[in-house]
């Protein structure tokens, strides 16, 4: 359950990452250590930052660098690899498209989502179905972004084998019918500067309204000196996620939530950029196998009343009812 957190721990999961692949993690004494942390933070704020992830800094900026000049393309050449429904949902949304509580958001983005072949999860798949788009400027675009997702994808399941034991199960409880197949998500996002007019300052944007993410877990790669995610604590203040260079913000996403039977929360965050500065974000969503229902785990259960607190949900029912509303024009 959230807290009034004041800031956002850093956890160092190089111990971690350094017996994922023991069978016998659980009995380490550097595992236990972050595994603690990793319990401490998801019940506290549902958010903490990790270094010691193993992916190298320049991968960080080359990601962050490339999504940022294909923003400054010219809107034409963007418009070439337009987001619509019969593409599955993947491509690129203008400035306002992108709807969060009925608001339009103060961002652009490429959304681009693990493909799903024609027919893969019949009706429930079909609103999905469809291959990336990506662009042809900047050079290398789609080369250097399929490895981020696939390093992503590595890392976030090595985070979740922490945060299974973190709540009482073995390391693996996230792997096979649940995530085994991991669905992905990854949002590259770029966020206007605000302008002064006259001297005055315009009234500040917001760059991505409050919402909570769909899936387990969430990877932020964000610009370096510019701060602007925020996220809400049990009291309902607004905290900072500074920009720490290196790290990844993550966060738990409403699977998660439902899984730990709400021992985790799913935490409101939003972006509001009132720097001068263009801002980037790329953000990474580690998700379930896409056709999984989700019910809370029973190792859960015991640890809160005994009573289930979330009915089932199937995350592909609740990303396509995101998406679907997500884009009304
Ligand atoms: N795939 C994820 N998690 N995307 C997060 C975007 C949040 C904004 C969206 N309009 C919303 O209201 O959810
Ligand atoms: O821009 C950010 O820092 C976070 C973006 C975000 O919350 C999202 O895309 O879900
Ligand atoms: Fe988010």
């Amino acid at each position: 359950m959230a807290t009034d957190f004041k800031s956002i721990p850093i956890i160092d999961i190089g111990p971690l990452l350094a017996k994922c692949d023991d069978p016998k993690m659980g009995q380490d004494s550097g595992v236990a250590q972050v595994v603690k942390q990793l319990d401490q933070a998801c019940k506290e704020a549902g958010f903490f930052y990790v270094k010691g992830h193993g992916i190298p800094e320049t991968i960080l900026k080359q990601v962050k660098n490339l999504t940022r000049k294909f923003f400054e393309l010219p809107y034409e050449e963007k418009l070439k690899i337009k987001m619509t429904a019969d593409r599955g949902y993947r491509g690129y949304q203008r400035i306002g498209e992108n709807i969060t509580k009925g608001v339009p958001d103060m961002h652009e983005a490429i959304d681009c989502y693990k493909e799903l072949k024609p027919g893969m999860y019949g009706d429930l798949g079909k609103p999905m179905e469809g291959c990336n788009q990506w662009p042809i400027q900047p050079t290398n675009f789609k080369m250097l972004m399929e490895e981020y997702v696939s390093l992503c994808t590595e890392l976030s399941r090595n985070i979740m084998r922490g945060i299974a034991l973190a709540l009482g199960g073995s390391p693996y409880e996230f792997e096979g019918e649940r995530a085994g197949n991991a669905f992905w998500v990854m949002r590259l996002i770029g966020y206007p500067g605000v302008h002064s007019a006259n001297g005055s300052d315009i009234p500040k944007d917001v760059g991505c309204g409050a919402h909570t993410d769909y899936g387990l877990l969430t990877l932020v790669n964000q610009d370096d000196d510019i701060t602007a995610l925020q996220v809400r604590n049990r009291s309902g203040e607004w905290i900072s996620a500074p920009p720490v260079p290196g790290t990844f913000v993550c966060n738990i996403g409403d699977m998660l939530k439902i899984y730990s039977n709400g021992l985790y929360e799913s935490t409101l965050h939003q972006v509001i950029n009132s720097s001068p500065k263009y801002r980037v974000c790329v953000a990474y969503f580690y998700e379930t196998n896409f056709d999984t229902a989700v019910e809370p785990l029973d190792i859960c259960k015991e640890r809160t009343t005994g009573a289930k607190k979330f009915e089932r949900a199937v995350y592909g029912e609740h990303l396509v009812k995101k998406v679907q509303t997500n884009f009304v024009y």
